[in-house]
């Protein structure tokens, strides 16, 4: 695997990009067939205490008990769509991490965003290691640090690329994707993650930071 290393020193994003993880041919026909047979929803996202609309379409899928708050409500995941069966056993193999659930959203055009948060609920433990796959249009996305907003990276996700995040990147650095005025065709965003067995054993270490402050 040909690893190309986009983080920087300490305190620090730990990031690791994988271009052509998939190759663009199987990226793009997975597009497809994602885009058939996922059932998209809008989800409800909190802004400044209130609830409106994410622009954006998710799904979120997972192993049957892998349930996951938003909004302050659980929801038990869809099963897992058989076209990523392959690929997430394939990201078990090669991170080691039992990945058990994994959140998908569709960015239909550059209108559709995901503002600036940190994944970082308690469900998914300390330091957590999110593996992000790529599809379809190439789009821009940015880190920046939480109390030293100056450290910024930027660089584009391109069709089939892997971007595993570990470390302490979650907890000092939040993360976006822009919308951009540019016209672009749909993408389809999978971030594969590992949601462990019981979060009340967990809450009270983890929560005193925001997650998913903006849409
Ligand atoms: O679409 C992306 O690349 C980012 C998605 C993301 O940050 C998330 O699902 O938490
Ligand atoms: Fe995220």
């Amino acid at each position: 695997m040909r690893m190309e290393t986009v983080g920087e020193a300490p305190d620090a994003a730990d990031l690791m990009l994988v271009r052509d993880w998939l190759d663009p041919g199987s990226a793009s026909a997975l597009v497809e067939r994602l885009l058939h047979e996922l059932p998209w929803q809008v989800h409800r996202v909190r802004l400044f205490g209130r609830e409106v609309d994410s622009p954006r379409l998710s799904c979120w899928m997972g192993d049957p008990g892998a349930a996951y708050r938003y909004s302050g409500v659980r929801h038990e995941p869809h099963a897992w769509a058989e076209a990523l069966l392959p690929i997430r056993d394939r990201l078990v193999r090669e991170t080691g991490v039992a990945f058990n659930s994994a959140l998908a959203n569709l960015y239909r055009d550059g209108r559709d965003c995901m503002g600036w948060h940190s994944d970082d609920e308690p469900e998914l433990g300390e330091r957590p290691m999110i593996a992000s796959l790529s599809l379809g249009a190439a789009r821009r996305f940015v880190l920046k640090h939480r109390r030293d907003p100056g450290r910024k990276l930027a660089f584009e996700l391109t069709n089939g690329s892997l971007l595993v995040m570990r470390g302490d990147t979650q907890e000092a650095y939040r993360h976006a994707l822009p919308r951009t005025a540019k016209p672009v065709g749909p993408r389809i965003n999978l971030t594969f993650r590992r949601i462990l067995p019981d979060p009340r054993a967990i809450t009270e270490n983890a929560g005193s930071r925001t997650s998913k402050a903006s849409p």
